[in-house]
């Protein structure tokens, strides 16, 4: 069969990167990648890991999703504009509180993630039309489906993205003869650039605009969580590729995918009472009344997974698999 082409957005780093190198790799070469970045001049990194599968079963174009004439010359650059997997990655983070951060930084996050997404599916869904075939994908997150304090803008970016999609997949499934032609991918954290690139913006943020109590509770408090959050339930990149992947070569893809099993039960609260109190309460009492409790659990979590990785080396050392 010939190969699919999938077109994946922001692989210059984290996720993007690592997923478009696992699809290059396959060993029984399904894929063709295009791989996109806003920034050729990071193409760095992916380069060095696409290693021999580069401008073979991996190419590198220009993409940025907030361009539109970007997007429509790099589809345009395509045979036949011919993608079969689209899959929109590209976003950024934003924490803080709203206070401190302007409104063109907020429709910032706007724009990447959320018109990000609804560009280029713009741009490639009326060719999947007319083909009756394809499978859009999303890089969506948890914070998809649940708030999570001092996160507002992104949590709403990623709520934009959910609805959109969900609206939109019923349509998909009408008219690209299948109904699992979009999925929605939601991890929790995953240790990237993202991370890094937040706490930088939080240490250099300006916290004069808000009061001293909210300043001290971001700082003191949701950092804190955040970071052992991280430490402790973080997945990396290969993980998330891992995931997309099996999604993606499923017989019946599913339309929504949660990548972290330990952390799906804080976004079933919300289903099982619909008042939303057992979500509110849990979160309020995890944060201000039980936080030794929860960083004990997340230290017992960290030490747990911490072993299963050594066993699993010792494992391998052994020349077991
Ligand atoms: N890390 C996490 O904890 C989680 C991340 N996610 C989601 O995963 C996706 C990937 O993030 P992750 O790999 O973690 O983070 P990274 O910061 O490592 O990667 C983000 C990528 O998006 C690119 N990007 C940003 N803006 C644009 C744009 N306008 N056009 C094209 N590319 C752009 C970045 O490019 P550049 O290098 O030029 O900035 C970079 O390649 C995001 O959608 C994020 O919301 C979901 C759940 C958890
Ligand atoms: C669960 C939880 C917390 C933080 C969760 C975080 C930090 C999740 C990060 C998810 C990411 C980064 C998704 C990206 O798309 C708090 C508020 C500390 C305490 C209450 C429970």
């Amino acid at each position: 069969m010939a190969p699919k082409t999938v077109l994946i957005t922001g692989c210059s780093s984290g996720i993007g990167l690592a997923l478009a190198v696992k699809m290059a790799r396959d060993k029984q070469k399904r894929f063709k990648v295009i791989a996109t970045m806003r920034n050729l001049g990071k193409r760095g990194c992916l380069e060095a890991d696409a290693g021999i599968t580069l401008n073979k079963t991996l190419e590198i174009r220009q993409l940025d999703v907030c361009d539109e004439r970007s997007i429509i010359s790099c589809i345009n650059s395509i045979p036949n504009r011919h993608v079969d997997i689209l899959i929109n990655n590209a976003g950024v983070g934003m924490i803080g509180p709203i206070e401190c951060q302007t409104i063109e930084e907020m429709k910032g996050v706007m724009e990447t993630n959320f018109f990000g997404v609804v560009r280029m599916i713009k741009e490639v869904l009326p060719d999947m039309k007319r083909r009756r075939s394809g499978h859009i994908v999303v890089i969506s997150s948890v914070m998809g489906l649940q708030g999570i304090m001092f996160n507002d803008i992104y949590t709403a970016s990623k709520f934009a993205v959910e609805g959109f999609c969900e609206s939109l997949v019923i349509q998909a499934a009408l008219m690209l003869a299948c109904v699992s032609s979009v999925s929605l991918i939601e991890p929790g954290p995953v240790v990237t650039e993202f991370e890094t690139k937040v706490y930088e913006d939080a240490e250099n943020a300006d916290y004069s605009t808000t009061d001293p109590e909210t300043a001290d509770m971001f700082t003191n408090l949701y950092l804190k969580n955040s970071k052992a959050i991280f430490s402790s339930l973080g997945q990396t990149p290969n993980d998330i590729a891992e995931h997309t992947l099996r999604v993606i070569t499923a017989t019946k893809p599913p339309f929504r995918h949660q990548t972290n099993a330990v952390y799906t039960p804080m976004t079933a609260l919300k289903h099982a009472d619909p008042t939303g109190a057992l979500m509110t309460d849990t979160f309020y009492k995890m944060v201000f009344k039980y936080d030794t409790l929860m960083h004990i659990s997340l230290k017992a979590i960290r030490v747990i997974r911490w072993q299963a990785r050594k066993m699993r080396q010792g494992v391998k050392m052994l020349g077991f698999r």
